[in-house]
């Protein structure tokens, strides 16, 4: 059985969300002027732009700066929360994996983007790759990954949960 999208696409919604986009894509197109990668981010809440991000990569030596990181870390800031539930992600570009997962941690209620994972194929980047990558099995990968067995391994998780004052996120 097929289910209905929850969302229209992004193209029959109103101009807000196009204006965001536009702001990710100058953003990004405003980075590479400045010497970085092509990625710019949002993060909005009830129509308000609570922080912005561009991908740092090269400047940071941070392989793990990418423009939508930048920006979610920023808002988490801004709201003094590691919960952005309530608001959007914009991003110039589909999220790559990482950015992805750092959305769902980070509980937004929506992402939307413009280029996709396509695009940043042509632009010379991997987030298509590694979408790939996660539908191969991990025994094919040329990264080995793979679960040692050792004891006591669950014993960070029993503490965890021992510990009645744990802040669940
Ligand atoms: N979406 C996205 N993809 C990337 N691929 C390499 N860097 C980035 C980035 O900052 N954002």
């Amino acid at each position: 059985m097929s289910h209905p999208l929850k969302h229209e696409p992004l193209k029959h919604e109103p101009l807000e969300h196009e204006g965001f986009l536009q702001q990710a894509v100058d953003l990004a197109a405003a980075n590479v002027a400045a010497g970085g990668g092509p990625f710019g981010a949002l993060v909005v809440r009830d129509g308000e732009v609570l922080a912005t991000g561009q991908n740092r990569v090269t400047r940071d030596l941070d392989p793990t700066a990418h423009a939508e990181v930048v920006a979610i870390r920023a808002a988490c800031r801004e709201v003094g929360d590691f919960s952005l539930a309530g608001c959007v992600l914009y991003s110039s570009c589909e999220p790559c994996p990482l950015c992805l997962a750092s959305a769902l941690w980070a509980r937004v209620d929506r992402v939307a983007y413009a280029a996709d994972r396509d695009d940043a194929a042509r632009g010379g980047f991997d987030d298509r790759a590694f979408y790939d990558l996660f539908d191969t099995p991990r025994e094919r990968w040329a990264t080995p990954v793979s679960g040692v067995s050792l004891a006591g391994s669950f014993a960070p998780f029993d503490a965890w949960l021992a510990k009645a004052d744990r802040t669940h996120y």
